[in-house]
């Protein structure tokens, strides 16, 4: 360690404590990375605060000696946003992981930022509510890392994004100072909502040390359906049939490709015999009779019309959950091929022309790759995932992918759609922003940032230079 690292590490421990400082190569490695494999961590240190108010002092220190700090939660993020490549210092949030207070009558939780998901859903259940937001990595995600990235996950179609159930924040700024924002209201008509400006900001604005989040009434019997279908197409028909006809509160798709890989690595069963060349699920709350025949008659109806081959339902909560793991494991289970990875999203409406054509591009582009779709369609947002072969090294599979990226924003610009739909934008998506914002919004992101971190500390690199 050079001279000038043993001091900036004696300053960080007087700040943290010296077991809260961590150097040795395996901490270096661990927390200065996220679930994305194209970067190589390399931070400083990495620190762990227990309080408000040593993230100021972290804060203040890094504006003294223009350290850049880079925000870690449960480093489940598929966008770079919380990778330390750069000699950065890692301010990882896993010691503020405490549940601080509830309020029934307001169905609210205070939440340090380091409250794993699951931990607030388990939360929710005991109180006999429901935190509605979830997703595959909910076991290791972190509120605070949720909120930067404004996650979004499989109920979205009936629940919305994180944003949606964040009712009040604490945040330290760029510059120490802390904000309390919104306090929890369910209205608030004072000007501009800065509690919204930190929801997807990736680190960028500030630290969130505390977090207020709403609660919703539990579900009743949450019944799921997994239909086959020849073509990607025919799941818009079947949306509209069924919402047409029940509330829906998750419709997502995945294709035959991403289904074998997941049986054979999970071991699991196919749900029935026949294939299709896409699957969609279903998920609708079973609150009456009514509501069973109406969702059977659809489902009829959809044969009738073929746009499903066959399907199955859940007739409990086991053979439920059994069938969210064909959609819900494909994300990890396709990760030992390194693959390269699109979030990309357009208005429900657009979805079947926009799919035809992306799918054109990348069938034509990457004869050699294997593609593989799948995502919560039902939202207008799909996750194209390329596999890289093995006999291709990570740098040049990356490169090639890189390279028909640009053809295939080229089709979400046309569609009006976004480069990153629940992902964020981190490093990966960065030299991409300007097909979704114009040079004009980009300017005013820049201003806003420069004005809760004028000395740019902040995760730095993210988002835009
Ligand atoms: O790995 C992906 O591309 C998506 C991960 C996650 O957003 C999912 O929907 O499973
Ligand atoms: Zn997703």
């Amino acid at each position: 360690m050079s001279l000038m690292q043993q001091s900036l590490v004696a300053s960080l421990a007087e700040i943290v404590g010296p077991d809260r400082v961590k150097t040795d190569s395996e901490s270096l490695q661990v927390f200065g990375k996220d679930w994305t494999k194209a970067h190589e961590p390399r931070p400083v240190a990495v620190v762990l605060p227990g309080s408000t108010e040593e993230v100021q002092a972290l804060v203040r220190f890094a504006n003294e000696q223009k350290i850049a700090l880079v925000p870690s939660g449960g480093r489940t993020g598929l966008s770079g946003a919380a990778v330390a490549a750069n000699g950065e210092v890692v301010v990882a949030f896993d010691r503020m992981n405490k549940i601080l207070d509830f309020n029934p009558v307001d169905r609210q939780v205070v939440c340090q930022p380091g409250v794993i998901t699951e931990q607030l859903q388990q939360y929710a259940e005991d109180k006999g509510l429901y935190y509605p937001v979830d997703f595959a990595s909910s076991g290791s995600s972190q509120l605070g890392g949720n909120v930067g990235t404004n996650a979004g996950g499989i109920k979205v179609i009936r629940y919305g994004l994180t944003r949606d159930w964040v009712m009040g924040m604490k945040v330290v700024t760029g510059t120490g100072e802390l904000l309390d924002l919104n306090q929890g209201l369910v209205k608030n008509a004072t000007g501009y909502d800065l509690r919204h400006l930190f929801i997807g900001s990736e680190g960028t604005l500030g630290f969130i040390v505390e977090l207020t989040m709403g609660l919703a009434t539990q579900p009743q019997d949450p019944t799921v359906l997994v239909l086959a279908l020849e073509e990607m197409e025919a799941s818009m028909h079947v949306l509209q049939a069924f919402q047409a006809k029940i509330e829906v509160s998750a419709f997502e798709f995945f294709s035959e490709k991403a289904l074998r890989h997941v049986i054979a690595e999970k071991g699991l069963a196919r749900p029935f015999e026949t294939e299709g060349n896409f699957y969609t699920l279903i998920e609708f709350e079973n609150t009456s009779e009514a509501t069973m025949d109406a969702a059977m008659s659809v489902f009829e109806h959809c044969m009738e019309q073929g746009w499903v081959l066959d399907g199955t339902m859940s007739q409990n909560v086991t053979q439920a959950k059994a069938l969210w793991r064909l959609r819900e494991d494909i994300s990890e289970t396709i990760s030992r091929f390194t693959p390269y990875k699109n979030d990309i999203s357009v208005q429900v409406s657009k979805v079947p022309a926009f799919l035809k054509e992306v799918d054109a591009i990348v069938t034509s582009q990457y004869p050699d790759f294997e593609i593989i779709w799948f995502g919560h369609i039902g939202d207008g947002n799909v996750h194209l995932n390329i596999l890289k072969p093995d006999s291709l090294a990570k740098e040049e599979f990356f490169r090639q992918c890189g390279e028909v990226s640009y053809d295939i924003f080229d089709a979400v610009k046309s569609y009006g759609g976004s480069v990153s739909a629940e992902h964020g934008v981190g490093l990966l998506k960065k030299p991409y922003l300007h097909y979704s914002r114009s040079e004009a919004e980009i300017a005013l992101m820049r201003g806003i940032k420069s004005l809760f971190d004028p000395n740019n500390i902040m995760n730095p690199g993210k988002i835009f230079d």
